[in-house]
């Protein structure tokens, strides 16, 4: 992926070579998977991966850039010669401190400029083998989504829900997304309610927020089902936050601005008296990480492109009572959407 697009958004940000250190990013840009111990300069004509002994053969598999082994501080002395006298771009949300001043300490001769979003503004468009991957991931999600489903009833722990999704997923060779969100009756006030030891009542919603993490790439989705017949009152929350759901989902196509799709969600849930309750974004993009861009919330700039991997995600909070949210996996087509998360969304 070092092609043109980069070449262009470096020169549009003032800079003749970039230092990549955010892991989603260094992989984005080499293919190597084990990101986490390695970064990648940039050049005007080269690439290089720069991580240590214990990846050689690893990285001369995966990578699509040549390799320079070493460990830090010699990491910095092997690139020295090559950013001299260059104004050198450092990804500043994940670069740290220390390391920018290793950075400063090797490197006298360079100018380093602080960039925020460069990489993840190209990721936020898929190939179509992302798109492929990210399908997977949430395919393996609706089998384990199809598989817990009939655990989730009076009696049973939230845990106990979170562990045969985790069980099932590692079954099929992957793993959590993320740390499974179940939460019951009066914790489904907590958006992000990770699964407890609470029992499941009769009566209550259940939100469950899960995805999958599939050879490097995330899906993400969130079911809330009933257990037997809730209050009228969160059976009008439930069909509130359906309501905004899908009339967001139908509302995404290319050139659609991110904060007016929170805006359309935000009106819905508000002309029910949920407006408040509505207490995070529409959603997000997805892919090498679970959060990316396209940021969908009422201060993003940012407009939706063929490619896009979004969810579409409103929810409703009642502090003490309970709480829905509603999520779909959704790719921004030429001329429109397609929906990829496929679990049912049930009567309440
Ligand atoms: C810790 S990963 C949680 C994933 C979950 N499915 C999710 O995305 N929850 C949203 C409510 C969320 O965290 N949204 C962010 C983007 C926000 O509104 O700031």
């Amino acid at each position: 992926m070092i092609d043109q697009a980069l070449r262009e958004a470096m020169q549009r940000a003032g800079v003749d070579a970039l230092w990549i250190s955010g892991p989603a990013n260094v992989r984005a840009v080499s293919g190597f998977t084990h990101p986490k111990d390695g970064k990648v300069l940039v050049t005007g004509d080269a690439a290089t991966l720069f991580t240590d002994s214990r990846y050689t053969v690893q990285a001369r598999e995966e990578s699509r850039l040549p390799q320079a082994i070493a460990r830090p501080p010699e990491t910095y002395e092997l690139a020295a010669e090559s950013v001299k006298g260059l104004r050198v771009g450092f990804e500043a949300e994940h670069l740290t401190v220390a390391n920018l001043e290793d950075l400063r300490r090797h490197w006298p001769e360079a100018t380093l400029v602080p960039l925020r979003g460069v990489m993840e503004g190209l990721r936020a468009v898929k190939t179509p083998q992302e798109i492929a991957a990210v399908q997977a991931a949430q395919d393996l999600a609706d089998r384990a989504f199809a598989h817990v489903r009939p655990m989730i009833r009076a009696g049973v722990r939230e845990w106990d829900v979170a562990l045969a999704i985790e069980a099932f997923l590692r079954q099929e060779g992957a793993e959590n997304a993320f740390d499974v969100i179940v939460a019951s009756g009066p914790r489904g006030a907590m958006p992000h309610g990770s699964a407890s030891m609470r029992v499941m009542q009769d009566g209550e919603l259940v939100t469950v927020d899960m995805g999958a993490r599939l050879n490097g790439y995330h899906s993400d989705m969130t079911r809330t089902v009933a257990i037997g017949t809730p209050s009228e009152e969160m059976r009008r929350v439930y069909n509130a936050v359906l309501e905004a759901e899908e009339a967001a989902v139908k509302a995404v196509k290319p050139g659609v601005r991110a904060a007016d799709l929170d805006k359309l969600a935000r009106d819905i849930l508000t002309k029910h008296g949920l407006g408040e309750a509505f207490a995070h974004s529409l959603g997000h993009g997805v892919g090498l990480e679970v959060h990316e861009v396209p940021g969908l919330r009422g201060t993003s700039e940012d407009v939706l492109k063929p490619g896009m991997i979004i969810t579409i995600e409103p929810g409703a909070y009642l502090p003490d009572v309970g709480g829905v949210r509603i999520e779909d996996l959704v790719l921004v087509t030429e001329d429109g959407y397609r929906v990829m998360s496929l679990s049912p969304k049930e009567t309440v």
